[in-house]
């Protein structure tokens, strides 16, 4: 994360074609001022040079308003960026932000000439909302002209928001012509015991994870994506998660609903990165190389059960203490668990279906996963309980991982009394893009 220096405001996507085109030609608008026709833009021939120009439209939107960025960066209460471009995508090894807003979309076209400018225009529009900096006029000049940007992060800043995108399984099909881009490894999940998944959160076909500093700058960036892909993408579902439920390199460990600090043994180190998170060269397919898969899992918390329940069995559901977050074998937060000791009892310490006794990576093969999970409220149930729980996230360089670990949780975790898994996707993150003109899925539409 860096902070952003003034000259970084409204600065344009560089290797943007000119064009004469004012503001962003979202989908739907009245007209398109670009000197593209939408027969060209969406030609199946034409394709990948309107796919490069859809980058540089946005980029161009964004150029034209280089002034008014400037502005916006000169007042912003929060200059952290994060930056898009690199090897990996942004959101992953990023130390979490306070905010979520996850949002798993249907698409709806059968065109892949139309589903590839689409990705073009939300990665231009992407790197620009990564910058704090608007796509398309709030404040257009002509009155009879609709905004291109929504304008509720206007002057806001970038609030270190992170885009972070995957294809699910679903997108291998035989709808786009990439069925022979499928890693071998990748497939929907699994059914696991205790599993109460609804159609409402399960599947999908593209995720975009949002995180800021500031749940409105998240929430800007994807309902802006979501209108810009309205005649080609529909949303599936949408989370809003807040207080980081996992901890990164650095940060303090946060706690989740349940009133435990949860990320204490999370991945950490650059070297756990490279082991267990971001696909390698052993992958059957180089588009991944340098990416990740994501789970999200929809976890709801049975809340007033756990909060009647006694302290020394919700220590024993965990493993570990409540305010400390001590292993049972412990007395401070990163003592490390002991899972053979007993006490006077000749009983484990730390029971044998305890949640962390589970999942801990000592007892499970060596398997380590990414946390980044955040927690989330619906607000109350059909029937006034309380509707919230963890919406988990975790990254993986191969979805095995994930697994193994959770056909262990669903089938004994003491913790299963207390949550349902009411919703499940797993998406392939591609690595990250390399700069202006590069966009998610390109390699696909070879
Ligand atoms: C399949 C993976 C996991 C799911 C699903 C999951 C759900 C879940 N977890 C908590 C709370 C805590 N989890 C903790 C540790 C922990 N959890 C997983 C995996 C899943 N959790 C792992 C791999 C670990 C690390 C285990 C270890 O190495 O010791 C902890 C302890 C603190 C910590 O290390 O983070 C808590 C607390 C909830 C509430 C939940 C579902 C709602
Ligand atoms: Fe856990």
């Amino acid at each position: 994360m860096r902070k952003r220096g003034k000259n970084d405001a409204g600065v344009p996507l560089e290797g943007a074609p000119p064009t004469p085109s004012r503001g962003v030609p979202l989908e739907g608008a009245p007209a398109t001022p670009t000197g593209i026709s939408r027969r060209a833009l969406f030609g199946g021939a034409l394709a990948s040079a309107a796919a490069g120009a859809a980058v540089g439209i946005v980029a161009t939107g964004v150029a034209e308003q280089s002034a008014e960025a400037a502005e916006v960066a000169a007042a912003s209460p929060n200059d952290s960026v994060v930056d898009f471009y690199g090897v990996h995508q942004a959101g992953i090894q990023t130390p979490p932000q306070d905010h979520l807003v996850l949002m798993v979309f249907d698409v709806t076209t059968a065109s892949a000439s139309e589903l590839q400018v689409m990705l073009a225009k939300w990665s231009a529009a992407m790197a620009q909302y990564s910058k704090g900096v608007p796509v398309g006029a709030v404040e257009p000049d002509r009155d009879q002209a609709v905004p291109g940007d929504t304008g509720e992060a206007y002057g806001m800043g970038p609030n270190a928001l992170t885009l972070t995108l995957g294809f699910a399984p679903s997108m291998f099909d035989s709808r786009f012509g990439w069925a022979k881009y499928k890693p071998a490894i990748f497939s929907d999940l699994p059914a696991f015991a205790s599993d109460a998944l609804t159609p409402e959160f399960t599947g999908g076909d593209i995720c975009i994870q949002a995180c800021a500093a500031d749940p409105q700058v998240a929430y800007h960036a994807i309902r802006n994506l979501a209108r810009m892909a309205r005649t080609t993408a529909t949303t599936r579902y949408t989370v809003q998660g807040f207080g980081r439920a996992s901890a990164g390199q650095g940060q303090t460990t946060p706690r989740n609903l349940m009133g435990y600090k949860d990320g204490t043994r999370n991945i950490k180190t650059d070297d756990e990165l490279d082991q267990f998170v971001w696909v390698g060269n052993e992958s059957d397919q180089s588009w991944m190389v340098g990416g990740s898969y994501l789970v999200a899992r929809k976890i709801h918390m049975l809340i007033e059960t756990w909060d009647a329940d006694y302290i020394a069995d919700q220590h024993a559901v965990f493993g570990r203490t409540k305010a400390a977050g001590a292993p049972l074998t412990g007395t401070g937060e990163f003592d490390t668990p002991d899972f053979a000791a007993k006490g006077s009892d000749g009983a484990l310490v730390i029971p044998a279906n305890a949640h962390v006794a589970l999942a801990a990576h000592e007892n499970n093969g060596g398997v380590k996963i990414l946390r980044r999970g955040y927690n989330f409220t619906d607000g109350i149930d059909s029937v006034g309980r309380l509707d919230a729980g963890l919406m988990f996230l975790s990254y993986q360089k191969d979805p095995a991982q994930f697994v193994s670990i959770q056909s262990r949780l669903g089938a004994s975790d003491r913790l299963n009394e207390y949550i349902r898994h009411v919703g499940s996707g797993v998406f392939a993150v591609p690595p990250g893009l390399s700069g202006a003109g590069d966009y998610f899925g390109k390699a696909l539409f070879a």
